[in-house]
């Protein structure tokens, strides 16, 4: 058995945290240390690592105090960030090491490399390319972390930055479609875990990838295992593509 090590729960009594505490709950190796919610003040010196699925102003909050005193470890699954709070985090992770992710799953993480490698090698000129996803009513963002991290994923397939690429949502009088851009929707409709689909688009054939979450105790097992991975990491901002080892050094 690995070494014991504290863990805290940022966001504890939401859907992500409380789906994060039963899957540490079950783990020998850990001993919570910490759990906090909205005006919560934590004892931050208790945790190795703390995982957090809160909010992009909390998480950025969160970063900022452990940045300050070198320690604990992050791993982040809020989205809705902008760029400045991107920034932050970025910033934050001089100091401490920290993995951020829009989405802890492995098959997500695998659909990224996927529509990479789709990207590259069908000319933007033929191939139009249109991200959908859905998720459940309570949702506060889109469109949703994992969908801008397949963008970035498209973008990148086509040596581009996605703010370069991002189309404007279809809506109204919108003319015909502009070449080569990367087009989002998002659905927001009862309990849907979350679905993503990227679809290419060509005149005569459509290729389509897609990834089915069927419970958030995925996204969990995911940054629990994150969790593990990064307590004892240098400084760095890492991603889900680290942990996992498909990104060599
Ligand atoms: N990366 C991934 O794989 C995944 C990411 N997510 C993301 O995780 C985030 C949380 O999702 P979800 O659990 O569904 O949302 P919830 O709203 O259910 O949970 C968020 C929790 O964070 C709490 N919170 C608010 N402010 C603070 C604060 N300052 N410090 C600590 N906790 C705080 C909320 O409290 P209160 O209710 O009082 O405001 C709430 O309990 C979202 O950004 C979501 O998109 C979700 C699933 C997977
Ligand atoms: O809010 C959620 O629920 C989810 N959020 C993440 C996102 O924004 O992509 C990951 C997952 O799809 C569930």
């Amino acid at each position: 058995m690995s070494a014991i090590f504290h863990a805290g729960i940022s966001g504890a009594r939401g859907r992500m945290g409380r789906a994060v505490s039963a899957v540490l709950d079950a783990r020998e190796d850990v001993v919570v240390a910490a759990r906090f919610d909205r005006g919560e003040t934590p004892d931050v010196s208790l945790c190795d690592v703390i995982i957090d699925f809160s909010t992009a102003e909390a998480s950025v909050e969160l970063a900022r105090t452990c940045a300050a005193r070198g320690g604990p470890a992050l791993v982040i699954g809020s989205t809705g960030l902008s760029p400045e709070q991107e920034g932050e985090i970025l910033k934050a992770s001089e100091k401490i090491a920290i993995v951020r992710s829009g989405n802890f799953s492995l098959g997500v993480n695998i659909l990224i490399g996927l529509v990479q490698h789709a990207a590259q090698r069908l000319d933007a000129a033929d191939w139009d390319i249109e991200i959908a996803e859905a998720h459940h009513r309570r949702k506060v963002d889109a469109p949703s972390g994992t969908a801008l991290m397949l963008g970035e994923a498209a973008a990148e397939g086509r040596g581009q930055d996605l703010p370069d690429l991002r189309a404007a949502p279809w809506d109204g009088i919108t003319g015909p479609r502009p070449v080569g851009k990367i087009g989002f929707s998002s659905v927001r409709a009862g309990g849907i875990v979350g679905e993503h689909t990227v679809m290419f688009a060509s005149d005569d054939e459509v290729l389509t990838l897609s990834h089915s979450a069927i419970d958030r105790a995925l996204f969990a097992k995911g940054a629990v295992a994150a969790a593990a991975w990064v307590r004892s990491r240098k400084p760095g901002l890492y991603d889900m593509q680290d942990v996992l080892g498909f990104r060599q050094a």
